[in-house]
């Protein structure tokens, strides 16, 4: 087990390899997540299943989580944060895959504030809208938020929140934009060049 770091810089985090996955709602992060998990031994950690789970379990944000999910908003970056870091913390992997987080600039700033890390890198997948309102529509997982409704709201969210992280990012160099529009081991083979880098097991120098 890491040494605890709720609320602190945490040197240990300084030794991980971070990955950060965005994309449109649909444009298959978290199916490729799962793939480079597998395959290169990263931990994936999903904002959104993260949420999800702490929604229905008895906690006092489950509410106004749902909330959120259901119309599509970011729900306050300080919950998120937490479960992410609790995540991390009972992990012994210095690998992670981040989907979905951060969704929006404050996301960003908060984390960076909390966490003191930035990514090493940011795969970003491109889809076309009418794609990835096909591929929600049908992912038939249950969700409260795969509706026309709702998908047309998160949309928006992507264009005008999750977009300007991700520009910010590229500024920085450190986005690889993918084309999310194949199959899944098409999409994978452009995903896994990129990862020969981060084969080693193991803390970072
Ligand atoms: N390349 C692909 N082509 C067609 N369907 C896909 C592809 N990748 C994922 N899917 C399907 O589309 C839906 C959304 O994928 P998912 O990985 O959950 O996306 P995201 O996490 O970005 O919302 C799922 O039902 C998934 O099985
Ligand atoms: N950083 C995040 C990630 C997700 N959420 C909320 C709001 C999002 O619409 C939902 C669902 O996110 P999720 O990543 O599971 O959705 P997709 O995989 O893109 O379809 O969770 C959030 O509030 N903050
Ligand atoms: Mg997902």
């Amino acid at each position: 087990m890491r040494v605890s770091f709720l609320n602190a810089r945490v040197p240990s985090l300084h030794l991980s390899w971070i990955i950060v996955c965005a994309g449109g709602p649909g444009s298959g992060k978290g199916t490729q997540c799962m793939m480079i998990a597998d395959a290169f031994k990263f931990t994936h950690l999903s904002a959104g299943d993260l949420l999800r789970k702490e929604m229905v379990s008895d906690g006092e944000n489950g509410a106004m989580i749902r909330n959120s999910i259901k119309e599509g908003k970011i729900v306050p970056s300080e919950i998120t944060i937490r479960l992410i870091q609790k995540a991390i913390e009972s992990s012994e992997n210095y690998k992670f895959l981040i989907d979905g987080f951060p969704r929006s600039d404050e996301n960003r700033i908060a984390f960076e504030r909390i966490v003191g890390v930035e990514p090493d890198l940011v795969l970003f997948f491109e889809c076309p809208e009418e794609e990835m309102i096909k591929r929600v529509l049908s992912r038939n997982q249950g969700r409260i938020d795969d509706n026309i409704e709702t998908v047309k709201k998160r949309l928006q969210v992507f264009h005008t929140l999750n977009l300007p992280v991700v520009n910010y990012y590229s500024r920085k160099g450190k986005v690889h934009k993918i084309n999310a529009v194949g199959t899944l081991d098409e999409i994978f083979e452009k995903v896994r060049p990129l990862f020969a880098a981060f084969s080693k097991d193991g803390p970072r120098n």
